[in-house]
């Protein structure tokens, strides 16, 4: 017997060895053969830095196009740049989870600090609470409020004329803001809320000592009412129904169909299922969420189509034609948009594609056992991810990647369509965590901006300057100043 024992504590000590060097060996060439700036390799200030310039998407892409598909960018975060990867690391399964940098964003309410769908690590709970709300976010219950939509979009035209009228320029950019989500408050705007996130996300281990701090809010009770997220939905809320002193919703009415009926509805017929937290939270995650996200995509198809004289227009006779051909009701629906306009959506798409609203890396763990990406091979734990900016410009997809080529969304084959779409659906993100309001943006970019240049002829007051833009997680864009004529009679409501 003696024999065998021996045998097999050798054989297992010698596997130990095996394991540990294969171990050392996997996080040496993990930590020296992935390439990246030297500085990135050793410090997360590097990563800290760029994110504080404003302008990481643009890093992010000269990185790749200098080292390939896999870059390191912080000690333990490597970007990725090959497509092949999304359905990896964005799965239903969630067994890559979100990192630090996610719960940055959580709502404040009531003094205490609530995870939301977009903020939690947790899957579990993550499932939970989207499963609640999942529904009020479907296409076809959305389509069901479209005419809530529609008296949108005749008010922001009817204050697009004003500045038609009086032949004044208009900040265009900011009017898509309003018009996506009017959160006007004296308080912290959206983009500092995202700028202290998007920093402080690149050292999440400081939050706790700042924002994240729970004598903050102890210490400075007002602290909520700085943030414009949760002013804004507690707001609108109560212009329609009121919230309590102890917080509980009241007199809200639950016969309509937005979202806050619908969940006020399930509230009062199941109070197990849906509370006043889940209604707050999830609205203001909407507005936190939807509110830049959909008039950054706004402002770049507008911003795309000046710079392209050529393309607006084709845009414009297409919708001229269809309209000449009784195609078009006043507002345009959703559904004639994708049925009769198909170069409008063409360049919707390629607005996003050159354009995306999120502009770093969309964090996630690495499984324990790690994973080989392109070749090389990076330990469980490394924080992964993609940005949109980088593989939407992938140049075997994209020939001309940093040009705004519509017609190429006309021209190509079904199967490479089909590559070209699912690269650019990452704009929304993907698997269990994919953007639950990508419909109603959808639906509101499909039927605002052809209404728009139906009604008026929509030109850069100069047209020699670039915009600005500025990346805090979403990029920001400034300086979209138009001049708006009108152009035929208005079309009759
Ligand atoms: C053009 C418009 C939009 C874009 C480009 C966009 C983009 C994204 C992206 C990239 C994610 C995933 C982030 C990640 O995994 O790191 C996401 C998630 C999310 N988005 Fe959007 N979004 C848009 C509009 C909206 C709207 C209108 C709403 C709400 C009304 C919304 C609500 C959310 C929520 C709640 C999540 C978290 C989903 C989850 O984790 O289950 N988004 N969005």
């Amino acid at each position: 017997m003696a024999p065998a024992t021996n045998f097999t504590k050798d054989h297992l000590l010698s596997q130990i060895r095996h394991l540990e060097f294969k171990y050392l060996w996997q996080l040496l060439a993990a930590f020296i053969l992935i390439p990246g700036p030297t500085l990135a390799a050793y410090t997360k200030f590097w990563r800290l830095y760029d994110v504080w310039k404003g302008q990481a998407h643009i890093t992010a892409i000269e990185l790749h196009r200098k080292h390939g598909p896999v870059v390191r960018i912080g000690p333990n975060h490597v970007s990725i740049a090959d497509p092949s990867y999304i359905p990896v690391i964005y799965n239903i399964k969630e067994n890559y989870i979100k990192s630090a940098f996610y719960p940055i964003q959580s709502t404040s309410w009531n003094k205490k600090t609530e995870m939301n769908i977009f903020s939690t690590q947790d899957p579990a709970f993550h499932r939970s609470e989207r499963r609640k709300i999942a529904s009020a976010y479907s296409l076809p219950n959305l389509l069901e409020s479209e005419t809530a939509m529609d008296s949108c979009i005749n008010l922001f035209m009817e204050r697009l004329d004003e500045y038609a009228l009086n032949q004044k320029p208009i900040d265009l950019g900011t009017w898509l803001q309003y018009f996506a989500f009017d959160v006007r408050q004296k308080a912290w705007s959206i983009e500092q809320i995202l700028t202290y996130a998007a920093l402080c996300g690149q050292v999440p281990e400081y939050h706790k000592f700042l924002l994240g701090n729970p004598i903050f809010n102890a210490v400075i009770p007002a602290a909520e009412t700085w943030n414009a997220v949760l002013v804004f939905t507690l707001k609108v809320i109560n212009t329609r129904a009121s919230i309590e002193h102890n917080g509980e919703l009241i007199n809200a009415d639950a016969g309509g169909r937005d979202m806050l009926s619908q969940w006020a509805y399930v509230k009062s017929s199941d109070p197990l299922k849906m509370n006043t937290r889940d209604i707050v939270v999830g609205l203001s995650t909407n507005v936190f969420a939807g509110s830049d996200t959909t008039a950054i995509a706004l402002r770049s198809i507008v911003y795309y189509l000046c710079k392209n004289p050529h393309c607006m227009a084709k845009v414009v006779q297409e919708i001229d034609g269809a309209d000449e051909e009784g195609k078009l009701s006043t507002p345009i629906t959703y559904k004639e948009t994708t049925t009769v306009l198909p170069y409008f959506c063409a360049v919707l798409k390629e607005a996003m594609r050159l354009h995306p609203s999120v502009g770093l890396l969309m964090e996630r763990h690495v499984p324990a056992e790690g994973v080989e990406m392109s070749g090389r091979f990076i330990p469980g734990g490394t924080i992964v991810g993609i940005n949109p900016w980088v593989i939407n410009r992938d140049k075997t997809m994209f020939p001309d990647p940093d040009d705004f080529k519509p017609e190429g969304w006309m021209t190509a084959a079904e199967g490479q369509l089909r590559q070209m779409d699912n690269i650019i659906e990452l704009n929304f993100g993907g698997g269990a965590r994919k953007c639950i309001g990508r419909n109603m943006s959808m639906i509101e970019m499909h039927k605002v901006v052809p209404q728009l240049l139906r009604e008026f002829t929509v030109e850069l007051t100069h047209p020699e300057k670039k915009w600005s833009t500025c990346n805090h997680w979403f990029v920001q864009q400034g300086d979209l100043i138009c001049s708006l004529t009108r152009r035929a009679k208005k079309p009759s409501q």
